[in-house]
């Protein structure tokens, strides 16, 4: 399918060449955002509000490349120039199965951030998970105090009931429609999983009763297309005359002046004279705060490099101190497990299999073409509560098709599993070598009830060098006991009736490490387990928030970081606690809540 034409973005205009273009930047603003992601894009946007405030957004990549409009190729973007790509350092009983025995940690490097790159689901979290934040000791972040700001960021398309008890809200930025999709398996998913006593729920946002069954997403997704944070709230204020956006400008450090007072950022930009190559160094001040939105592995980076963080830690790294604060740990993810793959019409001559899958790639893409949001078989997710004594899922399972023959056909030439989930090429190779037969469905237990903590701490003092990312995954046997039911949840599944008949058949994968163990024993899962269970795109908590007196906290509830003057984190690196959902939501409610927090600090909140 060509994409040329099918839309056309104008993205906002690049005020770096002109803003460094001096050799001692002059220029100063009242804020500093970092980092042009989820949260600040939605951060700069709702700054610029207001007209007396000038904003500057700097953000380490570009805009983002135009196949990530399309919500169906949103996989392209892994491992392209526009991830970061971070990888976590090894674990003894991990990773076995995936590149370097490391977990990809895929990161959007461009505007819109992870929004841009994430697969659109639009899931904000339960009331459980906001009441935890709270008894946390997060007055002002319960459930009652963060829902109206989900409200404010969105407007939903979809109808009907869907709209009836204020559960979702029109006219806001963000645009957040029902998926849709024709993919016949949907159908056959959908009916097995009643018979394992599963109902639908006809809106995965409900907030009473809690969401246990199977249903239609809805996405960030504007007629069709993406609506990453870029989309929905920084190119609307780009024209504003007081909001200024820097590209490819990566911010090295926080400048502090002696009063341990954040006063601006030293930064990276390309070189804008002739004959230069590297990068060169900038700064650039603020005259109220700078605001960290860089994400929850370069948050805490940019803190620890300027001084703020464990100082144990930093002293090691010859780092001076500016404030001792728990930087970096609490870092907290979603475990999935990829290794239940299922092969569809895999007995079927080929010409059938292939022209089967090419039409509905086509009618799929059709949709998209269409005006209506789509990711294919993704669309349906269920959430399943396999603790009796609980209230709400611990698990949530996501289905992915690969059609035919296509997980090699990628513009990096690895396998489309090793962009999604780092699989090392020995493992990719068992789930390639299933597609090259047919079609082939992923059905993916995600425990979302994780408790394991883990830490990201500096390889070196040097801003430019990723930090390590120690993750810390599963370290409790009941996050494995989760997965374990997980997959016998999907392995019961695959025995029903209209799995059986639609010819859905549950393939034995046998992963080169688990050749001891017969397939689909309790051992075997277990070693399945340590190959590819793998992290599902959420880490969130380096930069923890907590009540002023709580020393195991980076941040106040007012996203003041400890310690020191003048500087904010607002991004999904503040999370206490992980929420039991995909995070993109989340992070811009933190977004909305934050500027508004900020507005009402400086008395401009109307
Ligand atoms: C592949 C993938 C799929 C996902 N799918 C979903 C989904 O379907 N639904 C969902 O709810 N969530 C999903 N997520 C998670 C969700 O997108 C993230 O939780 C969310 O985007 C995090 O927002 P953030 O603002 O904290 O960070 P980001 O959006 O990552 O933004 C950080 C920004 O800061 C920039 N930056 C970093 N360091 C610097 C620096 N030194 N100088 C300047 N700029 C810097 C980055 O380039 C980036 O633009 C997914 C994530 C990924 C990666």
């Amino acid at each position: 399918m060509s994409l040329n034409g099918f839309w056309s973005l104008k993205y906002p205009k690049d005020y770096g060449p002109t803003l460094f273009a001096d050799r001692c930047g002059t220029t100063v603003f009242d804020f500093i955002v970092v980092g042009g992601g989820s949260a600040g894009a939605t951060v700069a946007s709702r700054l610029s509000e207001v007209p007396e405030w000038n904003v500057l957004l700097l953000e380490a990549g570009g805009d983002p490349p135009d196949y990530t409009e399309i919500p169906l190729l949103y996989s392209e973007a892994l491992r392209s120039d526009s991830d970061w790509s971070f990888f976590t350092e090894p674990e003894q009983h991990l990773f076995k199965g995936l590149e370097r025995g490391r977990n990809l940690i895929s990161r959007g490097l461009m505007l819109g951030g992870s929004s841009s790159m994430n697969a659109m689901m639009y899931l904000r979290g339960t009331r459980q998970d906001f009441d935890t934040w709270e008894r946390l000791g997060n007055t002002g972040w319960g459930f009652n105090d963060v829902f109206p700001y989900f409200l404010k960021s969105e407007d939903f398309t979809g109808s009907g009931n869907r709209l009836d008890p204020g559960l979702h809200a029109r006219g806001g930025p963000l645009t957040v429609s029902p998926f849709e999709s024709i993919d016949p398996a949907y159908q056959v998913i959908v009916e097995a999983e009643r018979l394992m006593n599963l109902t639908e729920v006809d809106d995965l946002n409900r907030v009473v009763p809690p969401v246990i069954g199977y249903g239609k997403l809805d996405g960030t997704v504007r007629r069709g297309l993406r609506c990453s944070t870029l989309k929905a709230f920084l190119i609307p204020a780009a024209n504003r005359s007081n909001l200024f956006v820097a590209k490819n400008a990566r911010v090295t450090r926080v400048v502090f002046d002696h009063n341990r007072r954040a006063v601006g950022v030293e930064l990276l930009v390309p070189p804008s004279c002739g004959g230069l190559v590297t990068n060169v160094v900038k700064y650039v001040y603020s005259k109220q705060e700078v605001i960290l939105s860089a994400g929850v592995i370069m948050s805490p980076q940019i803190l620890m490099v300027s001084g703020v963080g464990p100082a144990g830690h930093l002293r090691e790294h010859g780092i001076d101190i500016v404030a001792d604060l728990p930087v970096g740990y609490n870092y907290q993810d979603h475990v999935s497990f990829a290794g239940l793959v299922f092969s569809d019409r895999k007995h079927r001559p080929k010409s059938e299999i292939s022209e089967e899958s090419r039409v509905l790639i086509q009618r799929t893409m059709d949709l998209t073409t269409s005006g209506i949001a789509t990711l294919g078989l993704t669309n349906l997710v269920t959430f399943i509560k396999t603790r009796k004594d609980a209230m709400y899922p611990d698990l949530q399972i996501v289905k992915v098709r690969f059609s035919y023959n296509t997980t090699r056909k990628t513009t990096n030439k690895r396998s489309r599993m090793s962009n999604l989930f780092g699989y090392s090429d020995r493992v990719a190779r068992l789930y390639d070598e299933l597609n090259t037969l047919s079609d082939t469905i992923l059905m993916i237990p995600i425990n979302v009830n994780d408790r394991s903590t883990g830490r990201v701490v500096l390889r070196s003092s040097d801003p430019k060098a990723y930090p390590k990312i120690h993750a810390n995954y599963l370290s409790y046997a009941d996050e494995v006991e989760t997965l374990l039911r997980g997959i016998e949840f999907v392995v019961e599944l695959s025995k029903t009736e209209p799995m059986v008949s639609a010819g859905l058949v549950l393939e034995q994968v046998r992963y080169p490490d688990c050749a001891n163990y017969a397939w689909g024993t309790r051992e075997y899962w277990l070693c399945a387990i340590e190959n590819v269970a793998a992290s599902f795109y959420h880490p969130v908590g380096t930069c923890k928030m907590g009540p002023a007196d709580d020393y195991r906290t980076v941040v106040d509830t007012a996203l003041r970081v400890k310690g020191v003057r003048g500087l904010r984190v607002i991004d999904s690196s503040i999370m206490p606690k992980v929420v039991s959902v995909n995070t993109n939501a989340a992070t811009i409610m933190i977004a909305e809540k934050g500027s508004d927090i900020i507005k009402q600090h400086y008395g401009k909140l109307v």
